[in-house]
C-alpha cells in the first residue's frame, strides 16, 4: 500500500539510496535536507524536495504522513572530536526538535539511523545489540543519546521506533533507470572511495592507518554492508515498527576484511596497483568491528543480497567512474 513519508537527510549517501527504494516501492516522499553535507542531485526524481533544516520540521511535518525516515546528522568521527558541540546541537538538538514536530503532528513512526559508533571499543566480536555502549567519539554519543530520546519517546508516548544500527555502509545503487547513487563526501574521508581515488589517478596512494593492530595482518578490521542492502532494512523497518516499542538493529554482513583486503580487493576489481603507504594509527578506530544481524534477520526477516566485498567494491567503482 502506498503510504507518504518525510526522508530527512535524503540528499545524503544514505539517504538518497533509502529515498530512491521507497520511491521504487511506490511511496510519496518528501526529503527534507539543508544542503550541509548533501547534494541535491542526491534526491531521487519522483521525490518531493524541501530544503530546510530538521529543527524546522513542525513548518512542513502534518498527519499526512505514516512515517519519518531520520538520516540527517553530521557523521564524521574526527570531526566530532574536534567540534563536539556542532554534533550535539545538529544531531541531538535536531533531533529533539523533530521529535518534538512528530508528536505535535501525530506522527508516530520512525526510523532512524544509528550506528556501531555508539558501542565504542567492542567487548566481543560479533557486536550484539545488548553489549555495552561506551562511545569513543562524540559522534557516536550523539548517536547513542538520540536512541536513548526516541526509547523514551515510545514508552512515554506511543512511539514506534526502530533504529538501525550501521557498520560500514559502503557501494553504490543503480536505479532501474541507470542513474548511480553513491558515496561522497568532501573532503573525501572513507576508505573504500580514497582508495578508488588511488585507483583513478587522483591520489598518489592510500594511507593505512596503523599496521599494529591485533588481527590477523595487523590493519583494522570492519563489516562492509552494501548500501542497497541497508535501504532493503530499512522498508522492512517501517513495517516492523510497533507503537511503543524502541527495536535497535544491527545492520552488517557479519564478515570482516581489514584495510588490506580491501585495497587488495580494489586491485583486483580495478586493475590498477594502488600503492599504499603504513601511516599512524586514527583515533578512536577499534581494531576490530563486526555485527551481529540476527535480530535484523530475525525482527525485520532481513537478508542481504549482496554480501561479497568484490561486489561492493565494483559497485562503488562504478559510482567513482560516472563522470570518465
Ligand atoms: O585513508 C584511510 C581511511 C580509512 N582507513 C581505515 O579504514 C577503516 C574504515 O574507515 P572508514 O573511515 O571508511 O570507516 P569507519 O570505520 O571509520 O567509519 C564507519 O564506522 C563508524 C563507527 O565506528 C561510523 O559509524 C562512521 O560513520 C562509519 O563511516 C578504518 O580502520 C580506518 O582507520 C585507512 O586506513 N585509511
Amino acid at each position: 500500500m502506498s503510504a507518504k513519508y518525510l526522508v530527512t537527510g535524503g540528499a545524503g549517501y544514505v539517504g538518497s539510496v533509502v529515498a530512491q527504494h521507497l520511491v521504487e516501492a511506490g511511496h510519496e516522499v518528501t526529503v527534507l535536507d539543508n544542503l550541509t553535507t548533501g547534494f541535491r542531485e542526491g534526491v531521487p526524481a519522483g521525490a518531493t524536495f524541501i530544503e530546510g533544516d530538521i529543527r524546522d520540521s513542525a513548518k512542513w511535518l502534518d498527519s499526512s504522513y505514516a512515517a519519518v525516515l531520520h538520516f540527517a546528522a553530521f557523521s564524521q568521527v574526527g570531526e566530532s572530536v574536534v567540534k563536539p558541540e556542532k554534533y550535539w546541537d545538529n544531531n541531538v538538538g535536531g533531533t529533539m526538535a523533530l521529535l518534538a514536530a512528530m508528536r505535535d503532528a501525530g506522527v508516530r513512526t520512525l526510523v532512524f539511523s544509528s550506528t556501531a559508533a555508539t558501542y565504542g571499543e567492542p567487548v566481543s566480536t560479533p557486536v550484539k545489540e545488548t553489549d555495552p555502549t561506551a562511545p569513543t567519539s562524540p559522534y557516536g554519543a550523539t548517536k547513542l543519546a538520540v536512541d536513548h530520546m526516541i526509547s523514551g519517546e515510545a514508552k512515554a508516548h506511543g512511539l514506534g521506533a526502530v533504529s538501525l544500527r550501521y557498520f560500514n555502509v559502503a557501494g553504490a545503487y543503480r536505479t532501474p533507470t541507470g542513474a548511480l547513487y553513491g558515496e561522497r563526501h568532501d573532503p573525501e574521508s572513507h576508505l573504500i572511495p580514497l582508495v578508488l581515488q588511488v585507483a583513478q589517478g587522483r591520489r598518489e596512494a592510500i594511507s593505512v592507518f596503523g599496521d599494529d593492530y591485533d588481527t590477523p595482518d595487523g590493519t583494522c578490521v570492519r563489516d562492509y554492508i552494501h548500501v542497497a542492502d541497508l535501504a532493503d532494512a530499512h522498508l522492512r523497518a517501517l513495517d516492523a515498527a510497533t507503537e511503543g516499542d524502541h527495536l535497535v538493529c544491527n545492520l552488517g554482513n557479519g564478515n570482516g576484511f581489514s584495510v588490506r583486503q580491501v585495497i587488495e580487493t580494489a586491485r583486483e576489481v580495478t586493475g590498477h596497483p594502488i600503492p599504499e603507504v603504513v601511516a599512524a594509527r586514527r583515533g578512536g578506530d577499534p581494531a576490530v568491528l563486526v555485527a551481529s544481524a540476527a535480530t535484523a534477520r530475525e525482527r525485520l526477516g532481513w537478508q542481504p543480497a549482496r554480501a561479497d566485498l568484490a561486489d561492493i567494491v565494483t559497485d562503488a567503482w562504478a559510482f567513482a567512474r560516472r563522470e570518465e
